[in-house]
């Protein structure tokens, strides 16, 4: 969430720096790849229920095409700010660059919430959003998708609307579609999936039995859910997750000790991932502060809610039984907290690496669209892995070589291989 003291687009610039530095990048292609190629900023006009007209903020940003389309989740958020879709924009080419898929990176967002519309508003916004982007979106320069507060209904409506301006099925325009819709099997799953993929590579290179830890989860939405899914299976167990109270407009940390129960969470939170906490406590829950989920004593914790979450404030109260940080959510940590972790000796697996298996699955929903043949689930969970173990493998092993933090060693690859498309191009 962007503050007047935070700035997710000045952070993700700075990340940006610290490499292009690193990378003694040229000065041009520095000056390309540190800002967006395109932006858009509109307003849309919905008629509300009870009769009045609402203007809402929307946005699209393009921040690099070079490797292939544009691609990235469009978010309903409250606080949603031009920065904030810059940065995740910006974040999305190098998440595209580093699992090594011919996309570029961009964002969308409308300013709302959610959580105070109905139905029919948000269908219109989503049309709205699409009439606006209409000559500037598809198959062939920018594909969006769900992000936070959006999900498979609004892709179809966004789908429907675009179909309609252009008159033909174009199911390969938007992704994270209804499964029987031109939507993949999997992509539920894929980024909470992804994320635990990668943290199983890294404990086995620790020499970690997952069935022997436990982990403290910061959120409760599609990504949160599905990492705690498997990363059960796997064995391990999860103490204590953390969601958005929207009633009391702050944050809770859910706790026990034995291990949550996922599918009894599941059941009593709502569409947006807010977790209960009355119903909590009497299925025996401890309701603690939105921070305490940073301070367990586990092995493993997962940011998996938005950004600046992870900050000087509180990672210095991170645990010294912290062995791994894996960022579920994009930008959850600042830089003074990645000093903190690096201090702490963290092993950091960052955000537009371990997240990266949404726009991954995002990617196969495109190729099956396009090819108009659905896959089986294992088939689209088993490429998943794939892409998602070497891409890891890939980061791992520059960083060990080179004795890089993680997030940089991740950045290395990508801005190199999105600063030679731009070349290759003749752009630079
Ligand atoms: N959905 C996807 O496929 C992908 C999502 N991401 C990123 O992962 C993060 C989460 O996304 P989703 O799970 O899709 O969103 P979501 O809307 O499904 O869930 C968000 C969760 O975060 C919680 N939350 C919000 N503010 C919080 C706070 N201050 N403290 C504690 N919990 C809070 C909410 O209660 C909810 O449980 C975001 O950063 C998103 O950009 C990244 C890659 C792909
Ligand atoms: O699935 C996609 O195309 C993008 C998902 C997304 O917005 C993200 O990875 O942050």
């Amino acid at each position: 969430m962007a503050s007047k003291e935070f700035n997710p687009f000045e952070m993700a610039q700075a990340q940006f720096d610290k490499v292009a530095d690193l990378l003694n990048l040229d000065s041009a292609t520095r000056e390309l790849l540190r800002d967006p190629l395109r932006e858009y900023a509109f307003s849309i006009p919905v008629k509300m229920d009870d009769g009045t007209t609402k203007v809402f903020r929307g946005f699209r940003v393009q921040h690099n095409d070079a490797r292939g389309p544009a691609k990235g989740g469009i978010r309903f958020h409250p606080h949603e700010t031009a920065d904030t879709v810059r940065a995740l924009a910006m974040w999305m080419t190098w998440k595209c660059a580093v699992v090594n898929i011919p996309l570029g990176g961009g964002k969308g967002g409308v300013i709302c919430d959610p959580h105070h519309l109905s139905a029919k508003e948000q269908e219109q916004i989503c049309r709205g959003w699409v009439r606006q982007m209409a000559k500037n979106v598809g198959p062939l320069n920018d594909v969006p998708a769900p992000d936070v507060m959006t999900n498979a209904q609004h892709m179809l409506w966004m789908l429907d609307e675009y179909e309609t301006i252009h008159g033909a099925k174009y199911p390969g325009f938007i992704t994270g579609k209804p499964v029987g819709m031109g939507g993949s099997l999997g992509r539920t799953e894929a980024t909470g999936y992804g994320v635990i993929f990668v943290l199983r590579e890294a404990l086995k290179d620790m020499n970690i039995k997952p069935e022997e830890t436990t982990a403290s989860v910061q959120g409760f939405g599609n990504v949160a859910q599905y990492a705690i899914e498997l990363y059960t299976q796997l064995g391990g167990k999860v103490i204590a997750v953390a969601s958005w109270d929207q009633q009391d407009q702050c944050s809770y940390t859910f706790k026990k000790n034995d291990g949550v129960n996922l599918n009894q969470l599941r059941n009593i939170t709502d569409k947006f991932g807010g977790i209960d906490k009355t119903k909590a406590k009497e299925l025996g829950y401890e309701v603690l502060s939105g921070d305490a989920w940073i301070e367990q004593e586990v092995d493993i914790l997962i940011p998996a809610a938005l950004e600046n979450q992870v900050r000087g404030d509180n990672a210095v109260k991170i645990s010294n039984k912290v062995k791994i940080m894996v960022e579920g959510a994009n930008g959850p940590t600042t830089p003074e907290a990645d000093k903190i972790i690096q201090e702490k000796g963290i092993f950091l697996i960052p955000d537009f690496l371990a997240n990266a298996g949404g726009v991954t699955c995002s990617y196969f929903e495109q190729v099956q669209s396009n090819m108009n043949y659905y896959w089986e689930k294992d088939e689209v969970l088993s490429k998943l892995d794939t892409k998602m173990t070497s891409a890891f493998r890939a980061v791992s092993d520059l960083a060990k070589k080179k004795n890089l933090y993680m997030r940089d060693a991740a950045y290395v690859i990508s801005i190199n291989r999105v600063a030679q498309a731009c070349k290759d191009r003749g752009w630079v």
